[in-house]
């Protein structure tokens, strides 16, 4: 028997408007993200990128505004900065807060490639290993909403791609839907199922990505959606 229900998407926002002040920085924005449907949000900035994940985020009680909001109770986030706590050990860091976690916590660390490092403390690990940790402390909560606010800003090129990969593999294993905000072109068209260009407050262009794994730059299909995003961003090429 054919099922009737309906796919419920896990990010709803219906005209959302956002003001500091006097100054509107987002202008009554639409945007729904399917359950484990990944979407990277790109624009120059000050377009407004972190606003509206901060408002998704529950962390813009700062803020003026209007509009509806539907996300889950289960949202993690991940900044540009691992934010750990530096008087907690890496275990520690993952789990704190849940009570009986050490397995899950120990598990996610395997993950995230650092078994063994459980009882490092936090500035004995490089940037892209604390970014590790912070990964691993947001998906030991298996999220239904993972919102990352330049998550690999901070580290090397080389790192950036292993953490690409690394997030790749986080989401098949645990299917988040995710809200990824970059500067990072590449990056948006490498991990994506959609991506979303912001300019001074308003979606101006949506890609659904559909290139075949595994994507590379060097695809003539990559090159041609790179063209229409830095088009949408104003730069010319
Ligand atoms: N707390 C605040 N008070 C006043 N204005 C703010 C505040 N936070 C952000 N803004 C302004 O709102 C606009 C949007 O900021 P937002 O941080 O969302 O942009 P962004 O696209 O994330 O930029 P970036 O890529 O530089 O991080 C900017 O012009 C910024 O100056």
């Amino acid at each position: 028997m054919a099922s009737n229900t309906s796919l419920v998407a896990t990010v709803q926002v219906r005209d959302l408007v956002r003001r500091y002040g006097d100054r509107t920085v987002l202008f009554g924005m639409d945007l729904d993200i399917e359950p484990g449907e990944f979407v990277a949000l790109l624009g120059k900035s000050g377009s407004g990128k972190s606003t509206l994940l901060r408002a998704l985020a529950g962390l813009d009680h700062d803020v003026d505004g209007s509009g509806e909001l539907a996300v889950p109770d289960n949202v993690s986030v991940v900044f540009q900065d691992s934010r750990l706590l530096p008087w907690a050990k890496v275990l520690d860091n993952v789990v704190l807060g849940l009570n009986g976690a050490e397995e899950r916590g120990r598990r996610s660390l395997d993950e995230v490639g650092l078994a063994g490092r459980e009882n490092a403390w936090p500035n004995e690990l490089s940037g892209g290993e604390q970014q590790r940790v912070a990964l691993a402390r947001s998906l030991v909560r298996e999220p239904e909403l993972l919102l990352a606010d330049e998550p690999f800003g901070a580290l090397d090129a080389l790192t950036r791609l292993k953490m690409h990969v690394l997030l790749r593999k986080l989401c098949a294993a645990h299917q988040p839907a995710v809200l990824l905000v970059t500067h990072d072109v590449d990056e948006a068209i490498v991990l994506a199922d959609r991506v979303i260009v912001l300019d001074a407050g308003r979606i101006v262009a949506e890609e659904t990505i559909t290139l075949a794994a595994p994507r590379s730059a060097a695809d003539p299909g990559f090159a041609a959606v790179r063209s229409r995003l830095l088009d949408a961003l104003g730069v010319s090429v």
